[in-house]
């Protein structure tokens, strides 16, 4: 049986205080990552006579009305833990939460003390939306606030309103983002393959003047490959391309930064002896047997060299 996949379950939480017990949760809204229509929101009966009007004044929500009409914790739990448990058929609920601690301590809290368990895990474990933008951009924690990630997904068009069923679904919506963006991370890199007298040309830079791989660099914004390898040529080796033939693209860890890569090679003649500018370490030209090979980026030893064997331009 193949295995269901993780359904990320967007939770938020409106309070009148700081902590449940003490004070009440007074409405739980939750929305499913990237089923928008996977939608869940209750009010809830305050279950003691406390609480912080600030804290309160945060929903707008009326603590006298909810006394009156809004169904007890019970309920309302059962109500949720109902619709979670039912998400099992399409998939494995995970917590999402922002913050995971706040709305995280309060929906356990409850699920425990009126349902006896929780429908999530045993522990109330889960994502939290900071903790993984840091993880994933290497941000500082004051940089992983949500309308800073919002910000940087241009999301800002999506509202946060207090009114916890609108909450979760932005938070759903966020976190969606999140997980696309994660595709848009690999680093593009456009390369030369110059061969010339049946040798390769290869470069190495200063950071890492023992590796060797081939002329090229990353893209300026707006850039075509052919542009971007054109003005790497000339800034690395005072040289232009005569012509530029697609050898392919390969899939890899760039060498320096250690992130994943794309790398774009053409091969390409050029229009003269090529001269290393100051931000390389060394030039030198390799006939694929000597002892450049165990030094070159492993991109290009392992995918790029078999690559133009195959298309009979080195190394045959
Ligand atoms: N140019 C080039 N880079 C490669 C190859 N193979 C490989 O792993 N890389 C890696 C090395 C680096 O991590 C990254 C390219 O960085 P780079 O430092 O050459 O790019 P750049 O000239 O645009 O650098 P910069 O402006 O950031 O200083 O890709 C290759 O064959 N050619």
């Amino acid at each position: 049986m193949t295995k269901l996949p993780e359904l990320y379950v967007a939770v938020d939480v409106e309070a009148d205080g700081p902590i449940p017990g003490p004070y009440s949760m007074i409405s739980l809204g939750m929305a499913v990552v990237g089923r928008p229509e996977l939608t869940f929101y209750t009010e809830l009966r305050p279950i003691s006579d406390d609480f912080v009007p600030e804290a309160l004044a945060v929903s707008g929500l009326d603590r006298d009305r909810l006394l009156r009409e809004a169904p007890p914790a019970e309920e309302a739990m059962a109500a949720a833990a109902r619709w979670i448990n039912d998400l099992r058929r399409i998939g494995r609920p995970v917590f999402l939460g922002a913050p995971a601690v706040f709305d995280g301590m309060f929906a356990h809290w409850y699920f425990v003390r009126f349902l006896g368990k929780s429908p999530f895990n045993a522990s109330g474990s889960g994502l939290d939306l900071r903790s993984y933008w840091m993880g994933r951009t290497g941000c500082e924690w004051v940089d992983s606030r949500k309308p800073l990630i919002k910000q940087q997904l241009q999301l800002t068009d999506l509202r946060h309103t207090h009114h916890t069923g609108e909450d979760a679904v932005e938070l759903a919506h966020v976190f969606d983002a999140v997980l696309k963006s994660r595709g848009s991370e690999v680093m593009q890199v456009v390369a030369a393959a110059v061969v010339e007298d049946g040798r390769l040309l290869l470069v190495s830079k200063n950071i890492a003047p023992e590796v060797f791989y081939l002329p090229g660099g990353k893209p300026e914004d707006g850039e075509s490959a052919e542009e971007t390898l054109a003005r790497e040529l000339n800034e690395e080796l005072g040289v232009s391309p005569l012509d530029m033939d697609l050898l392919g693209h390969v899939d890899g860890t760039a060498v320096l930064e250690g992130v994943p890569m794309r790398l774009t090679v053409f091969v390409t003649r050029i229009d003269g002896p090529p001269a290393p500018a100051a931000e390389l370490a060394a030039m030198g030209w390799t006939n694929g047997r000597d002892s450049y090979i165990p030094r070159l980026a492993p991109a290009i030893r392992d995918q790029v060299l078999p690559m133009l064997a195959e298309s009979g331009v080195f190394g045959r």
